[in-house]
């Protein structure tokens, strides 16, 4: 049902809303709000935070000349409406599909998106390589970042307003204080927040400035009452102790205060200022409102009901596998601890944080703090498990090799969101962490190539008490396999042979071995004989299992949902060591390519990537020598597929 927006249909551009009076704005935000939604509903993806942010949105690229004044949204989920009023209406319902938009801000996309973002609390940072910029080369623009309460809880904001402070750059960041990260936020800063925006004082004081203002409808006074104001009821503000002139809380979702306050910004000449700008997440979309999770993120849905469109209730999300089995091994083993960054659905520790509440820790988006938080609990004998996506382990990775590996600390990560990820694209693929963490002595490296293997590492894990270990799963469903009433650990270091064969060898590392697996009954129907073997462990390698395999095979083929540099790159360094590659083994490593790919369904991004199973069978072919049209015979029929 699409929704007629009169007012929305004439802003081409934001220059379109430059001239638009107060009336006008208010028809224009309310129409994009309504817009925001019908095309969500459509494709799915982030809508809560971007419904909290469409006045505000209006607001910066009515009163700031973007592009040329620099705009820069914090993680960028909340760009929707941003991209709606910069050109890309037309395809905004492409958003997060193959060939579409991204769901986040991409510079490739749009001079209007400065800087590209998807990972949370980088926007200060950037913003102030902007005005460093800036003015080194005599502009006068302005840059502002946009910063969500969530986002203000990483280290990395700090440290830049630190070194904006300091250096007393004209700057402008907007705190968007929605009161919600993806869930409640956490940590004393979110407190601070509250307090900031609940001083009754502060408040009463704030409505008497602003009749004020509009009496003399001058905002001049506006800006000195707002001084006058927070100086009377709030002293200095942590921000200002940081070097940031603090202005706020105002109402985020009242046109009337935001142009104002930001004309009265944008026309000063102050150095880094910061305005506490205080929204609601799912804002005026009833059934985003009433939803905990404000929705955060959705599937398409019913714009009448609200109601989102069910995956298939399929087989169980490697999520809930894990978590389920985390939760039976801490019934039994009280020093298991379960650490989160912010993110404890997307990892599942909700549930475990259901039963164990006084277990799990949910640090904030704080992945290094998450990690050498862990490594804190380990070495006093406790058994964390930091729970935290492959993308976003990328971030606590220092920490990773200087708190825990060096250390041999038994801390345990629990890596979801391996691989390639789907509609969220190159920035949440978990591309690199088998090479990252492979790379480390004494770690121990597994992936799990369905759901009772993630069980069966989750108990390995757990039993791992002298190094640090990992292990690795998808974002999505299982094979819907039966879980057996024990679940048994495996033995550390050894792989397992699925399918006996003589004269390929297909060896994989997590959950390509089911395209393994149909690609060696395409090659078997051609009457070639494909042993196909399970890894399990990237590290210790099996080294009899892979010895063996070289051995006794003509072609031997690596296969891993992740990046050159990783599994097959271990097992070629070993192949070598040991002379195997001295006989005329006939060696291929399939990973993922050395590229970063845009955002498509799962399947079809493996497909660009070249890992599916008649990927895996033409390169068994093509290492045998044979030829082309070969290989087609075999491959031709998993096509039709
Ligand atoms: C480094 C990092 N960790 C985790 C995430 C996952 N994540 C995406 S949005 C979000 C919450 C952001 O909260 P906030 O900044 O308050 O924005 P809001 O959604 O409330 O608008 C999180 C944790 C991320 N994008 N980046
Ligand atoms: C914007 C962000 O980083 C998160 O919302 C992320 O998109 C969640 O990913 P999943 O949907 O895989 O949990
Ligand atoms: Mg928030």
């Amino acid at each position: 049902m699409t929704t007629s927006t009169p007012n929305l249909d004439r802003i081409t551009a934001p220059a379109d809303l430059r001239n638009l009076d107060r009336d006008m704005l208010i028809a224009v935000a309310d129409e994009l709000r309504a817009e925001t939604i019908n095309a969500v509903s459509v494709t799915g993806g982030h809508l809560g935070a971007g419904l909290g942010v469409v006045e505000l949105t209006t607001a910066l690229h009515h009163v700031f000349e973007t592009p040329k004044d620099i705009l820069i949204w914090d993680v960028g989920h909340q760009c929707y409406p941003h991209k709606i009023l910069t050109g890309r209406r037309d395809r905004i319902r492409t958003l997060r599909q193959g060939g579409g938009l991204s769901g986040f801000t991409k510079r490739s996309e749009s001079e209007y998106d400065a800087f590209g973002a998807a990972h949370a609390s980088t926007s200060i940072s950037a913003a102030l390589g902007f005005a460093v910029a800036r003015d080194l080369k005599g502009e006068s623009n302005n840059v502002i970042a946009v910063i969500g309460d969530g986002s203000m809880s990483a280290g990395m904001a700090y440290e830049a307003m630190n070194n904006a402070g300091g250096l007393d750059k004209r700057l402008i960041v907007i705190l968007n204080d929605n009161d919600m990260s993806i869930a409640p936020p956490v940590g004393a800063m979110s407190h601070y927040f509250a307090r900031l925006v609940s001083s009754q004082s502060y408040r009463s004081l704030r409505k008497i400035g602003k009749g004020v203002a509009k009496a003399i409808g001058v905002e001049g006074p506006a800006r000195k009452a707002e001084e006058y104001m927070r100086g009377m009821a709030m002293g200095g503000t942590l921000f200002e102790e940081m070097g940031f002139r603090y202005v706020g809380p105002i109402d985020g979702h009242d046109l009337d205060q935001l142009v104002p306050v930001l004309r009265n910004i944008r026309d000063g000449d102050d150095g880094p200022v910061l305005i506490h700008v205080v929204t609601q997440k799912g804002k005026g979309y009833a059934p985003a409102e009433a939803a905990d999770d404000k929705y955060h993120g959705v599937a398409k849905f019913n714009v009448v009901t609200g109601e989102q469109q069910k995956a298939a209730s399929g087989p169980a999300s490697y999520t809930k596998v894990f978590a389920q089995q985390l939760i039976r091994e801490a019934e039994t083993d009280d020093r298991i601890v379960g650490i989160t960054a912010a993110m404890p659905g997307g990892t599942g520790l909700d549930l475990f944080a259901e039963r164990f509440p006084e277990r799990c820790f949910d640090v904030g988006i704080a992945e290094q703090h998450a990690v050498t938080f862990a490594a804190g609990l380990a070495a006093d004998g406790m058994k964390p498990f930091a729970a935290i996506y492959s993308t976003f382990l990328q971030r606590g990775y220092d920490q990773v090799v200087h708190d825990v590996a060096i250390q041999g600390l038994p801390v345990r990560f629990a890596i979801d969101r391996a691989g390639l990820v789907g509609a969220d694209g190159a920035t949440h693929a978990g591309s690199f962490d088998v090479g990252y963490l492979g790379a480390l002595p004494g770690m121990v490296l597994m992936a799990a190539a369905d759901e009772v293997e993630l069980a069966r590492m989750v108990a390995t894990s757990v039993q791992i008490d002298d190094r640090p270990s990992a292990f690795r799963y998808p974002r999505g469903n299982g094979l819907g396999l039966e879980m057996p009433a024990v679940i048994e650990p495996l033995a550390i270091g050894k792989g397992r042979i699925v399918r006996e064969g003589t004269s390929i060898a297909l060896l994989s590392l997590g959950t390509r071995l089911d395209e393994a697996l149909k690609a060696a009954d395409a090659l078997g129907a051609q009457g070639y004989s494909t042993t196909v073997a399970d890894a399990r462990f990237a590290k210790p390698l099996d080294e009899d299992l892979i010895l063996r395999l070289a051995r006794e095979h003509e072609v031997l083929v690596t296969i891993e949902e992740g990046a050159r540099g990783g599994f097959g790159a271990f097992v070629l360094q070993l192949l070598a060591e040991r002379g195997a590659l001295d006989h005329g083994l006939k060696i291929r490593t399939m990973t993922l390519p050395d590229v970063f790919q845009d955002h498509d369904a799962p399947f079809k991004m493996y497909d660009t990537a070249g890992l599916n199973a008649r990927h895996i069978a033409a390169t068994a072919l093509e290492a045998l020598g044979r030829n082309q049209d070969l290989a087609k015979s075999v491959v031709a029929p998993m096509l039709a597929e």
